[in-house]
């Protein structure tokens, strides 16, 4: 790589389980048009759903398995971004979309340590109508405050989903949990692309470091989570179709214990042939909707919960088809 080369701009885009991420990155690469942008999905569980959902409306996907990303996937996501940089057609800019679990510090980080790249920015969404019951789960405050802080533009999404009361109090707690950042309310993740390409920036640590680069988020150094003991993953790859009603029946009386499941499923057949189904649940919500079958056509779910808190058995009965 030549000196001359401009630096590759990167973002993180981080946040709490289905606060909106993939809605964001999606709505980003649509967005971008004429720009080449390389999108780093790292998902927690088995199955990478969002790459899937990514890969639907955008080619230019890498999918980094493995879960968390910032405790257990350095080698996976380094190996990703040499692959964008010495790309034989450059790319524009890079986005990695941060499990919802992980620290986006943690991996902005990473990408820190790339000469090749500026980081441009954390972005970290909040589910404005779930966050604060979240954070005063114990399990969870920690999670939720570490990207919260992590963030350099705070958006609070699901802002339909949230009363004005709930829309203030997830803004408060979202000032005293990192007072001072910059933060904007929305509703599908619509930010406007100039905030995502040009974050005001911190003057200070934001030059690429060998070490000594954390902020003072006070975790540096318990690294707390050891998110796989703490959060608990299940998938299925069900064989059969399972019919658009009863998956609208088990959104509607999800088993306690599920913080987020997702999934693209077989729901039936139509006159054309099969026809499939995005399912999404996140906070207290759920939704279905028509999909494309996805690559290679086999149906996957994920759901994910505190460790012993799963409903392991109920999602098994449910889905094992
Ligand atoms: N009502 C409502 N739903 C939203 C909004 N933003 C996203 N969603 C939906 O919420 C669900 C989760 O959104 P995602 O973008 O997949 O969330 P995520 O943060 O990528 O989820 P994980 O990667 O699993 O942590 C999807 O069904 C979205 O369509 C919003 O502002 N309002």
């Amino acid at each position: 790589m030549t000196q001359e080369k401009k630096r590759l701009p990167l973002t993180v885009i981080g946040g709490f389980l289905g606060a909106g991420k993939t809605t964001l990155l999606n709505r980003w690469l649509r967005e971008a048009q004429g720009l080449r942008i390389a999108a780093l999905v790292n998902d927690f569980g088995a199955l990478n759903i969002d790459a899937e959902l990514v890969a639907a409306t955008h080619g230019e996907t890498l999918a980094l398995t493995n879960g968390c990303v910032c405790c257990q996937i350095g080698d996976d996501l380094g190996r990703a971004l040499v692959q964008v940089i010495e790309s034989a057609t450059p790319f524009d800019a890079v986005v990695i979309e941060a499990s919802g679990v992980s620290d986006p510090w943690r991996i902005a980080q990473i990408g820190m340590a790339a000469p090749e790249l500026s980081l441009e920015g954390v972005i970290v969404l909040v589910d404005a109508a779930a966050a604060v019951q979240q954070a005063h789960d114990v399990l969870l405050a920690d999670t939720l405050a570490r990207q919260v802080k992590s963030a350099d533009l705070v958006v609070l999404n699901k802002a339909d989903l949230a009363d004005a009361a709930a829309l203030a109090e997830a803004n408060a707690w979202a000032e005293v949990t990192a007072p001072g950042t910059p933060r904007i309310e929305a509703t599908q993740s619509a930010v406007p692309l100039a905030l995502l390409s040009g974050l005001p920036l911190p003057a200070a640590g934001r030059e690429p470091c060998a070490s000594g680069c954390e902020r003072d988020h006070d975790h540096a150094h318990h690294h707390a989570s050891d998110h796989g003991a703490m959060f608990q993953t299940w998938s299925a790859q069900p064989a059969a179709a399972i019919p658009a009603e009863l998956l609208r029946a088990w959104l509607r009386d999800m088993p306690p214990g599920v913080l987020r499941l997702k999934g693209l499923l077989r729901t039936g057949q139509g006159a054309g042939g099969d026809e499939w189904s995005e399912i999404q649940f996140a906070g207290r919500h759920g939704s279905l909707r028509k999909a494309r079958p996805p690559r290679g056509a086999r149906a996957g779910v994920v759901a994910i919960g505190l460790r012993h808190r799963l409903p392991v058995h109920a999602l098994e009965q449910f889905f094992a088809r």
